[in-house]
């Protein structure tokens, strides 16, 4: 008999479609399961940027430690949320597959565009990769910072904060407002975010050796984990966390993967992208390739110019 699987998420909606997505992969392949919501101090500090709140793990120390003491058996993340590096006794199993990786823009209003600089446009984001981005290629939109969950981001939106919302597509398709969407922007100017679209399933690395195999064969996408897997070697190497305005996405044809990737400063003024490959049989060594190359064409001063500019 396998035994019941305890589903540690966050209580968000977006967290909770996670969950449940990840325990109906677990239920068609036979294993029988339980949701626990942890509150985190992510979802409880909701005034300050979470740049400075410190972007270790304020979504998922609490879960961690229910990893540890076995209140949980899995924890499930946004795979764009995770560190690059996690903390020691614990990893990342799997990976499910690929949403859509592209941001998009949602709004109430519909004459929207990010193009024409004649039409003023406010956009409300708290991604340092998106406003780092859009003074690169838009310089003439404004920002404004919006935090909260999606529901709380539209709610500011149509208060009046700001025009539309810069976001991940896939969050937004998840929870169900595709009508929203204006403008679906090119993966060739908003890079994702490392992981964007994949969820992830965290474990303690005590967890049976035939409970992890089960929950890998349910939820694993290998051609997703192999990409995440250069992206996030990528990320590892320049030691940020999503709160750095860093990008990658990998592509994976037969067996080859091609990571184009890159950063951007948080004025907009230096954006470094670049593209390389190697073979998925080692997803690693390609994202370190990258980290390379960027650094070789000025990407170390970049970064380390962020890490001062955010840890002020
Ligand atoms: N940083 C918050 C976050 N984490 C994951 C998603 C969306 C879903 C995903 O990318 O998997 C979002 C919202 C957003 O960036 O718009």
């Amino acid at each position: 008999m396998s035994k019941l699987i305890k589903i540690g998420t966050r209580g968000s909606k977006l967290a909770l479609w996670q969950a449940y997505y990840v325990e109906e992969l677990l239920q068609k392949n036979g294993l029988e399961t339980e949701i626990v919501i942890i509150d985190t101090k992510g979802d409880q500090v909701l005034d300050v940027s979470i740049s400075k709140i410190g972007s270790k793990g304020v979504f998922t120390q609490e879960l961690e430690d229910q990893l540890s003491d076995g209140r949980i058996d899995i924890a499930v993340h946004s795979a764009k949320d995770m560190q690059s590096n996690l903390p020691e006794g614990f990893e990342i199993i799997a990976f499910t597959e690929r949403e859509t990786e592209n941001d998009v823009i949602a709004s109430s209003k519909k004459d929207i565009s990010i193009s024409d600089p004649s039409k003023p446009l406010v956009l409300g984001t708290s991604s340092t990769r998106r406003v780092a981005t859009l003074k690169h290629f838009y310089p003439h939109v404004k920002t404004v910072e919006v935090r909260g969950n999606l529901q709380t981001r539209i709610r500011k939106m149509e208060e009046g904060l700001c025009d539309a919302l810069l976001l991940a597509y896939a969050g937004v398709h998840r929870m169900g407002y595709d009508d929203m969407i204006v403008e679906k922007l090119k993966l060739e100017e908003f890079t994702p975010a490392v992981g964007q679209g994949s969820v992830a399933i965290e474990v303690s690395k005590n967890l049976n050796p035939e409970t992890r195999n089960q929950i890998i064969a349910a939820c694993n996408h290998p051609e997703t984990e192999k990409k995440l897997r250069a992206e996030r070697a990528y990320l590892r190497v320049l030691e940020g966390g999503c709160s750095i305005p860093v990008f990658a996405l990998a592509k994976m044809d037969n067996e080859e993967i091609s990571l184009k990737g890159g950063i951007v400063s948080l004025d907009g003024q230096k954006r470094i992208s670049i593209e390389v490959k190697g073979s998925s049989e080692e997803p690693e060594a390609i994202g370190e390739k990258l980290a390379e190359e960027v650094f070789a064409l000025g990407g170390k001063e970049i970064l380390d110019q962020i890490k001062s500019t955010l840890n002020k």
